[in-house]
């Protein structure tokens, strides 16, 4: 669970997060909308630790960041997962060097226990055949599976996802979407989703957070969504034609 206590981060004069409390539990998949520019990538960044908010606590099960010492933030460090946009993987290696990186890094691990571990991994985001090829090999939608894998390689309690689904086709985004879903519900993680595809909100909205110019405009769930009369969220949401058809018929039915 991580508890988000009136977060503020300013970059000299400008103030990015004006204010934020929310919290994110644990085995549910917590969503982050918001237009551009309205401070998703910033949170994130405070979530993850690279950022420090100038006021405001976040506390990660218990532990409130500020008071922790740096090896203890180097610890908790270590049970995050971070799934970045375009999968960043490491060109010149393989996928199955890519899933071992973390645990050569940060675990003394015997190379038999790190390959086992990797096989397992590489098995529970759905790539059997795929160990020895290079990234420049795969398809899109392969490398943000092995980007997952290598996230999850060290058990984490916190998975943190900046759009997970840019640059796949629907098709492909919503099996990831439900990977990133069936992973968190498994694992009992703690997992947070900088998004824009409403799709996503739909399929794993458990939790929804819509920021605006920094503040926390609204929350809820993908059901309420739906249903809120906050005239920023619905113009968020229905600003595709698709979405204002099925606004329509939901009003239709209502009525
Ligand atoms: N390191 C930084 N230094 C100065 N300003 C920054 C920094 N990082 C972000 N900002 C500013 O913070 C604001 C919010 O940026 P952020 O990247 O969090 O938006 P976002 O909601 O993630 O947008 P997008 O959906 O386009 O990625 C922007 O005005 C941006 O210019």
């Amino acid at each position: 669970m991580i508890q988000v206590e009136d977060i503020h981060k300013s970059f000299g004069d400008t103030h990015v997060l004006k204010g934020i409390t929310t919290s994110f539990e644990q085995g549910k998949t917590n969503l982050v909308i918001g237009q551009s520019g309205s401070g998703k990538t910033v949170f994130l960044k405070c979530l993850l630790g690279l950022f420090e908010p100038e006021k405001g606590q976040i506390c990660y099960n218990g532990q409130f960041y500020s008071e922790l010492s740096i090896s203890e933030r180097r610890d908790l460090r270590q049970e995050m997962g971070m799934v970045f946009q375009g999968s960043a993987l490491f060109d010149s290696m393989t996928v199955e060097g890519n899933v071992m990186f973390p645990l050569e890094m940060f675990t003394k691990q015997s190379r038999a226990e790190m390959q086992d571990r990797v096989d397992f991994v590489l098995e529970r985001v759905n790539l059997v055949d795929a160990h020895k090829k290079f990234p420049s090999e795969i398809s899109g939608g392969m490398k943000k599976r092995v980007a997952i894998a290598r996230a999850i390689v060290m058990n984490p309690k916190y998975l943190f996802c900046d759009e997970p689904n840019s640059g796949l086709d629907p098709k492909t985004a919503i099996l990831i979407d439900n990977l990133i879903q069936e992973i968190t519900r498994e694992y009992n993680i703690t997992t947070v989703i900088n998004t824009h595809d409403m799709n996503s909100v739909m399929e794993i909205g458990e939790k929804i957070i819509f920021l605006k110019n920094g503040f926390k405009e609204w929350e809820g769930t993908n059901k309420e969504i739906f249903k809120t009369d906050n005239e920023a969220v619905t113009n968020f949401v229905y600003s595709s034609e698709l979405f204002k058809k099925v606004r329509q018929m939901y009003i239709e039915e209502r009525n």
